[in-house]
């Protein structure tokens, strides 16, 4: 099924065009992996997505971006509520200085929920989805700041989920990682995309073609290719992609 649809997307900075005619479909419960050289726009396309770019002065897009055929660009929109079904992850894992606890928690609770054993509830739940409860759990009190830089993406991850988005977002969410730490985030989101739909942008070719259910590549603005996985990288049809996946550009 199509979650999102994004159509003839256009995105000025100021008069600078970033993003170019873009025609895209994304799939549900399925990884969908936006790569190309740096500055090409994939960070820019993603934050249309959940309209993050909306806090970015002088912007302005033309197009459409639906999401579950709902327009989200429309004056009726309600931001707030688009996000907590989309969520995202930045590439620098972002805990608040707060307690683990306190951390999952912000989002529910800004939501509106009290209920303790429900808020409990949540925190083991997302915890347990995000394959961070079993290094946690006795210390749920202690600061975030506390824990490694890999589990820090987990917390992030895991309070994205904890406000039950259906789109997760997430802009090179391993970068700063090691590689244990990025591929136990990798194994975790093979998990996760029988829940949720992810779309993903990432520097790391590998980690495209190992993860990925579709590829989206992105050349100056412009949306070059979008296939499934394999065949971006084993068959793609246009030389500029088999130019970028074979590293003779960018
Ligand atoms: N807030 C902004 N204001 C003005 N121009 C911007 C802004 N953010 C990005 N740009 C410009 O838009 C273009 C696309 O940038 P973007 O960050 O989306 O690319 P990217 O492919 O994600 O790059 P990278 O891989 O380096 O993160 C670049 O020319 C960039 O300079």
């Amino acid at each position: 099924m199509r979650v999102i649809s994004v159509r003839e997307l256009n995105l000025f900075y100021g008069k600078q065009q970033a993003l170019h005619d873009i025609n895209l479909d994304v799939d549900s419960h399925a990884i969908t992996a936006l790569i190309g050289p740096s500055g090409c726009g994939k960070s820019t396309f993603l934050r249309t997505l959940n309209r993050m770019n909306d806090s970015i002065a002088h912007t302005k897009i033309t197009g459409s971006v639906k999401v579950f055929d709902e327009d989200i660009y429309s004056p009726q929109v309600d931001v707030e509520g688009l996000r907590k079904r989309i969520g995202m992850v930045f590439q620098h894992p972002n805990p608040f200085p707060k307690s683990i606890y306190d951390n999952i928690t912000y989002g529910p609770k800004l939501h509106g929920l009290t209920d303790r054993d429900q808020l409990d509830e949540i925190v083991e739940n997302s915890l347990k989805a995000a394959a961070l409860w079993e290094e946690v759990k006795d210390v749920l009190k202690k600061p975030a700041t506390g824990l490694s830089g890999g589990q820090q993406q987990r917390l992030c991850i895991a309070r994205a989920l904890a406000v039950q988005p259906q789109i997760l977002l997430m802009d090179e969410p391993t970068s700063a990682l090691d590689p244990i730490s990025t591929a136990k985030i990798e194994e975790l989101l093979e998990n996760l995309k029988a829940t949720y739909t992810i779309v993903i942008v990432t520097h790391n070719m590998q980690q495209a073609a190992r993860i990925s259910d579709k590829t989206a590549f992105f050349l100056n603005g412009v949306l070059v290719e979008v296939d499934e996985t394999s065949t971006i990288f084993q068959n793609p049809a246009d030389k500029r992609t088999e130019d970028y996946i074979t590293g003779r550009f960018g």
